[in-house]
Parts: structure tokens; sequence; C-alpha cells
């Protein structure tokens, strides 16, 4: 989708929304929450995709602690994870990290992460970005008729599943990357390289720590 598609859409998308603000002095921030385990380009890439499309002022890279619906176990500690974002997103002026699930422990629940977020910044307008896989899945997120009430929701295609959902979201037009934790752990494992995949500093740092090996 062009970029004044996207601009047209989400203005509407914000109109359809009444309990969201449409007033243009709002900080917009995006929101992308992950395991990042380990974080790769793919998470770096979409982030700023989304966030200079849509114009969003920052975007706030959310680490869960215990991820809703899905095996943890194979997952670096979250003080890990937490310090491979650092690394990624060093130097990039927008992007920022937030631990409020980390420090907030048990099971990462967005609507719960939202609330927090809101009592924090009333005045923020929030954009959650989501990759195609989790679409899927949205019907079973804790209280998700009214999360949809308190941000938007942003989707970039991955590659494998379909664009298509009962719920609002805003789809924006990035590059299908074809690079998951899933396959970088993968290729720790049989020893592949990991090179423009991974930022090097993140690459040293799985290696100095041993990480993802069986
Ligand atoms: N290459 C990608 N393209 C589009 N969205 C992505 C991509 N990689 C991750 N995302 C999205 O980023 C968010 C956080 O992803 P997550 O940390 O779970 O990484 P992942 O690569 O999906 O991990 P895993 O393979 O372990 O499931 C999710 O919404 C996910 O869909
Ligand atoms: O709130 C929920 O019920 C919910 C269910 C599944 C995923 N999420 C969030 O979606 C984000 C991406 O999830 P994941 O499993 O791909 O890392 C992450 O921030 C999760 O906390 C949230």
């Amino acid at each position: 989708m062009k970029r004044l598609a996207v601009k047209t859409l989400i203005e509407k998308s914000v109109q359809d929304m009444p309990q969201l603000s449409s007033s243009r002095k709002k900080k917009r921030v995006g929101i992308l929450g992950g395991t990042f385990n380990p974080p790769h380009l793919g998470h770096l890439i979409i982030a700023e995709e989304v966030a200079d499309q849509l114009g969003l002022d920052k975007v706030l890279f959310i680490p869960d602690s215990t991820p809703p619906h899905v095996d943890h176990k194979a997952a670096a500690s979250a003080a890990k994870r937490k310090a491979m974002v650092e690394l990624s997103i060093a130097g990039n002026p927008r992007f920022e990290l937030n631990t409020c699930e980390l420090d907030r422990g048990g099971i990462s629940y967005t609507y719960d992460t939202l609330q927090e977020l809101r009592l924090r910044h009333p005045d923020w307008e929030y954009y959650f970005i989501i990759g195609g896989d989790m679409v899927a899945y949205l019907p079973k997120w804790h209280k998700i008729n009214e999360l949809v009430k308190l941000v938007h929701l942003v989707g970039v295609a991955r590659s494998g599943y379909p664009k298509k959902s009962n719920y609002p979201i805003l789809w924006v037009d990035v590059p299908l990357i074809e690079i998951s934790s899933t396959d970088i752990r993968w290729r720790i494992q049989h020893g592949c390289s990991l090179k423009y995949l991974v930022l090097d500093s993140v690459i040293d740092y799985i290696r100095k720590e041993g990480l993802y090996r069986v």
C-alpha cells in the first residue's frame, strides 16, 4: 500500500474509533512486543518502516516476561533478551526499550500493558505492531474486545500468513522479511551464519554468552 493510502486509512481508522483521540497533537507511539529470543533485523525493519509510514514519534520495544500461549522453555533469560534488545535498538533515536512487562512479571497480557502505559501516558496514541503470524490468534487474546478500543492494531505481512482478520487492523506494506527467531536459533544449533540477519553486536553477545546451543 502506498504512503498516501496508508495516511488516509489511518485517519479513517482514528475517526472510526472515537475512544482514541484524533488530535494530531498527541504523541503517536508504536509498540513492538515480543519475546525477542533473539531480536533480529526483521524486528528492526518492521518497526522502522511502520514508524516511517505512520509518522510515529517513537516505537517502544517491549520484551515479554512470560508470553501468553507460547512454550517459553527455549527462551534466553529475561535479562539477556533485554540486553539483546538494547544492543539492537542502540543508535536509533526513535526506538526505546520499555521494561514494563519484565518489571510486572508473570504472563504478559497486552491488555494489561496498555492499561499500564495509558495510566502513565494518557496523552499518547498507541499503535501495536503485530506480524501476520499473530493475527489468527487475536480472538484468543486476553480481553481482545477491550484491547482494540485502546490501540490501533498495525499488521505487517509475514510470508505464509493471510492478511485477514475480523478485527480492525491497519495493514502497513513492508517488504516480506523471511527472518524469524526460530530460524536464528536453528542456525546457531547448526553452525550456520547469522550475518545480515542479526546485528553484529547481538551476534557477538550470543557467542559470548553461548546462547541457544543445545
Ligand atoms: N520477519 C518478520 N516479519 C514480520 N513480523 C515479524 C517478523 N519477525 C517478527 N515479527 C513480529 O514481531 C513480533 C515479535 O516477534 P517475536 O519476538 O516473537 O519474533 P519471532 O521471529 O516471531 O519469534 P519466534 O520465531 O521465536 O516465534 C510479533 O508480532 C511477530 O509476528
Ligand atoms: O495479550 C494476549 O493475550 C497476547 C497473546 C499473544 C501475544 N501477545 C503479545 O503479542 C506480542 C508478540 O507475541 P510473540 O508470542 O510473537 O512474541 C507480545 O507482546 C505478546 O505479549 C499478547
